[in-house]
């Protein structure tokens, strides 16, 4: 296993750290041995014991860079892994066009990641190690967002990345509240450096508590690195997380759902951009722009805190996000007409714990972040994998790293860009197109507990081992038991009568002995073919998983739609049929209108009536009059044509004057009858008439 050639030309640097047991436990046997070199060398290698489980299981190998063992400090991590080159890489020393760094830690949940690179309560990890060196080696050339006006406007100008850049102060005092208004407010000490208490606000806005304390040692004041004593310098700090292979922005705060009372969060796209066209970056961030590492390690205590965490059946507090921490470093020559801003970042990334979705008692959601975390993980594995087999990085297409945000976000910066990638399209880019970007500098350090979990580290260490050798235990003892007993029963069995056995004897034995020998040879290889298969197994089910957590994904995002479209259809249902009602209800009340306007109509000409009435009492009178004067004329015409009739009872004693008085009380009556009833005049002016020529009917038979 020659390794070293190769990973020299590797785009990933792997070490891997072991755990020391936790002060008090009893220490069982460990399932990992260190294998020695044999010169002075750090040890490079280490072997995997499986449990004595009476499963015959394969021995395996492993190739790191370098193998830390439990007895390794932060400082030897700091120094053993490349981190000050790292730093001095990205602050691009003497002119240089500086080159992006990246510092990962990948391991079972509990076995030392966060402790590595963000350290504890006592300890600073590598992160605060980095930031306190970059920012002392540039303390001459940095310039402060306090007191440079046109910091703030120049770089966001430069910026490719669409970001929102914000001053650190105005940062801090939305995450934590004013520290100016706690020392004001209370009788402490202004806000400590780091190292010191901090106190806390007394309102702060996002509810969020300074840090009582921040670890100082390892101490390191007396380490820089080399950095442009030409340039200037800006700091900026975004930081991020993938989650459920989405990007969300660790640094803008989540909006509350009120409805779900969940946080709603906007997933960022890695893309190319207008100013970035040759290649992709996160788009949309939120930049802190940072003057002093107190700052820097304030916008990095929020981001942490806003970042995903949860409690499942393996550890009570596990990372179920791939956190990224972003230190982008901008540098201009420093002149009098500043250039336009460049720059490298240092990225350091802690990924999430591997645990087993089954082993760790999870469901829902937490099992769907299993399966995306175990698939990206995968994917690292193979492209780790592959880049050891080629040992050559300059090939891009050939390493798989586009199958998921994850490896994506980790090797897009590996390869050179190609000159025709290079042109940079805005002079807002500090390359030029003779000088193709460096491709990145990548350190991955591996953690494992040694008497954890022995199959959830060895799939850790299988997807990142820079090299793996599978060694199947032979079976001397079949081929040398069978020989033994047989040679032994014809040689001291006591009832064989015989010292010796007879040659054809031998010979048959010798043939049965390499008969067992070759198929012994043929177990072992189909052994072997065994385990490939069953790595390969693990790999189509974790990607079997990650496929079906999708299809609940889109089940669910399906439904939704679903759900939108029919409360939209809906509306619209509800809408027309307002609108139906409205007009209904005019037409109803136009009906009404209409009623009620014959109603007036006809209590107007009631109205009208009662006062016409006398007008037909006046005609009724004419009438009479008439009628009168006709009867008067009949009666003397009567009279003239026949005297002798006139000893008749005259016409007018007998009949007109009972007319008259008549017709004068059916006027009368007449006259209440129909106000009365309402009825028309009209009629009655007819049965009048009727009555008239009734009478008449009798005046005439009377003549
Ligand atoms: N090298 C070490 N020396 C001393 N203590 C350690 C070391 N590594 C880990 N620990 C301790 O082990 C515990 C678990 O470690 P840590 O939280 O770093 O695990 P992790 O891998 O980050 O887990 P997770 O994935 O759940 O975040 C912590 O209490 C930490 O202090």
């Amino acid at each position: 296993m020659e390794q070293s050639q190769k990973s020299q030309n590797a785009l990933f640097q792997v070490y891997l750290r072991l755990r020391p047991p936790p002060p008090g436990q009893a220490v069982s046997e460990r399932f990992l041995t260190v294998e020695e070199p044999g010169d002075d060398a750090p040890p490079t290698h280490i072997t995997l014991n499986p449990p004595n489980d009476n499963r015959r299981r394969a021995v395996e190998k492993f190739a790191f860079t370098e193998v830390f063992e439990e007895d390794s400090n932060q400082l030897d991590l700091f120094h053993g892994t490349g981190v000050l080159p790292l730093v001095e890489g990205v602050l691009g020393p003497q002119g240089g066009e500086g080159r992006d760094g990246l510092l990962a830690t990948l391991g079972v949940t509990g076995s030392g990641k966060s402790h590595t690179i963000l350290g504890s309560r006592t300890q600073r990890g590598l992160t605060q190690l980095a930031l306190d060196v970059l920012f002392r080696s540039i303390s001459n050339n940095i310039l402060d967002p306090a007191t440079t006006t046109s910091l703030h406007a120049t770089v966001a100008a430069s910026d490719p990345s669409e970001a929102q850049v914000m001053s650190s102060q105005m940062f801090l005092d939305t995450m934590y509240g004013d520290p100016t208004a706690a020392s004001r407010a209370s009788s402490r000490a202004p806000t400590p450096m780091v190292g010191e208490s901090y106190a806390p606000p007394p309102t702060p806005r996002r509810h969020l508590q300074r840090p009582s304390a921040l670890p100082i040692v390892p101490d390191i004041s007396n380490v820089t690195v080399d950095a442009d004593s030409n340039a200037e310098y800006a700091i900026l700090i975004s930081m991020y997380e993938v989650y459920n292979d989405r990007i969300f922005d660790l640094l803008t705060p989540a909006i509350p759902n009120k409805s779900t009372k969940d946080f709603r969060r906007r997933p960022l796209l890695f893309k190319s951009t207008e100013q970035s066209p040759d290649r992709k970056v996160v788009a949309g961030l939120r930049k802190i722009i940072c003057g002093t590492m107190k700052e820097a390690l304030m916008v990095l205590e929020a981001g942490l805190h806003e970042r995903r965490v949860a409690g499942t059946g393996s550890n009570s507090v596990s990372s179920r996000s791939h956190g990224f921490f972003c230190v982008e470093v901008k540098k201009r020559r420093r002149s009098r007409m500043p250039t336009q801003w460049g720059g490298s970042a240092l990225t350091i990334v802690d990924l999430a714990g591997s645990e087993r979705a089954r082993d760790a008692k999870t469901q829902g959601a937490t099992l769907a972040e299993a399966g995306k975390i175990n698939e990206s993980l995968m994917y690292l594995g193979q492209c780790l994998q592959m880049q050891s087999d080629l040992g050559n990085s300059t090939k891009p297409n050939l390493v798989p790293f586009r199958q998921c945000k994850l490896t994506e976000l980790l090797f897009s910066n590996s390869f050179p860009s190609t000159s025709h990638q290079s042109v940079p399209s805005t002079p807002s880019h500090h390359h030029s197109s003779q000088q193709p970007r460096n491709p990145q500098k990548a350190v991955m350090i591996v953690t494992a507990d040694p008497l954890g979990d022995f199959n959830a580290t060895s799939q850790i260490l299988r997807y990142s081992a820079l090299a793996r050798e599978i060694t199947v235990p032979r079976i001397p003892s079949v081929t040398s038991t069978i020989l033994a007993q047989s040679t032994a029963s014809h040689y001291f069995s006591p009832r064989a009568g015989r010292m010796s056995p007879t040659d054809t004897e031998r010979e048959t034995m010798e043939i049965a002995a390499l008969e067992i020998a070759r198929m012994s040879e043929e177990i072992d290889g189909l052994r072997a073919e065994l385990l490939a298969e069953q790595q390969q197994r693990l790999e189509v089910e974790a990607h079997l998983e990650s496929m079906t957590d999708r299809i609940m994904e889109v089940e669910a995002e399906v439904r939704e739609e679903c759900f939108s479209e029919m409360e939209e259809t809906m509306e619209a249902e509800m809408r027309r049929w307002k609108a139906s009602w409205a007009q209904e209800q005019d037409k109803s009340e136009e009906h009404i209108d209409r009623k009620l306007e014959i109603y007036t109509r006809s209590i107007d000409a009631c109205e009208e009536d009662k006062e016409n009435t006398p007008v037909r009492d006046i005609s009724l009178e004419s009438e009479n009059e008439r009628l009168r004067r006709e009867v008067e004329i009949l009666r003397r015409e009567v009279q003239g044509r026949s005297p002798s009739k006139g000893q008749r009872a005259p016409l007018r004693d007998m009949h007109v004057g009972d007319l008259g008085s008549q017709m004068e009380k059916m006027r009368v009556s007449g006259g209440s009858q129909r106000v009365a009833s309402g009825g028309s005049p009209v009629k009655k002016v007819r049965k009048l008439t009727a009555k008239k020529w009734d009478m008449m009917g009798e005046d005439d038979d009377l003549l």
